[in-house]
């Protein structure tokens, strides 16, 4: 069994319930882990800031990836923590192409957050993932763009990031090896961070395609997965 040095976890539906609020469980595990020098490395796509609080509020040392992969942040990093990795060239296109079809309608579907995105573009659910794809499918430049579904909400991001690609930046960042990373999510925003981390593992609400590439699939949803694999595979408890 690899030894894990640095744990990798997203946010909504993995360290939070449903309703995205925080899970007590996960907090004391995750604080766990620190006390026994693991570092946690907030894996989300939500924006910076929100990442960077949640991080602070937990007690993560181990930086963030922010907006699926768009933004990292390191305290190490001194003068220049947040480094934006891609421009939202692509994904503004895509999204005045969306306008252009879908009209007015597509406002009160925008998230609230727009204004704080610097790499991508997010829909609350109100809208269809499926309007979105047929509305994109003449979009001049559909292969520069990725869409997610992260089970909260619809991500129109760069396709030259993602979860996985900027942890692995991070980690290299960081002299962290990602082999002996362990990775844990719940929708398919999270496959490719799982796909690049020593060990994969799903809490049991998770989406079949990513308990289908992880190791270890949790017996218990949320936050109370998120501990039983800290027990598990960091504190060696079983
Ligand atoms: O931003 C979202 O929609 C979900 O965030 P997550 O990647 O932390 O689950
Ligand atoms: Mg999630």
């Amino acid at each position: 069994m690899v030894k894990i040095e640095a744990i990798a976890v997203d946010i909504d539906g993995t360290i939070t319930d449903y309703t995205r609020k925080l899970c007590k469980s996960s907090i004391d595990a995750l604080r766990l882990a620190e006390e026994n020098n693991v570092p946690v490395i907030i894996v989300t796509g939500n924006v910076v800031n929100y990442a960077y609080a949640t991080a602070v509020l937990i007690g993560c040392s181990g930086g963030v990836v922010a907006e699926n992969g768009g933004v990292v942040f390191k305290e190490s990093y001194n003068n220049d923590r947040v480094k934006k990795l891609v421009s939202k060239e692509y994904v503004s296109k895509a999204v005045d192409h969306l306008y252009n079809k879908l009209g007015a309608k597509l406002d009160s579907s925008l998230s609230s957050d727009e204004e704080y995105r610097e790499s991508e573009t997010v829909f609350y659910k109100t809208i269809d993932k499926q309007i979105i794809l047929d509305a994109l499918k003449d979009f001049e430049d559909l292969d520069k763009i990725e869409i997610y579904d992260s089970g909260f909400a619809i991500h129109i991001t760069d396709i030259r990031v993602n979860k996985g690609s900027s942890l692995k930046f991070l980690c290299e960042e960081t002299n962290i090896d990602i082999n002996h990373v362990m990775a844990i999510g719940d929708s398919e925003n999270d496959e490719d961070f799982l796909k690049v981390a020593g060990l994969k593992v799903a809490v049991s609400n998770a989406e079949d395609e990513l308990k289908e590439i992880s190791d270890y699939i949790c017996e218990k949803p949320y936050g109370d997965g998120v501990k039983e694999a800290v027990e598990k595979f960091v504190l060696n408890k079983g």
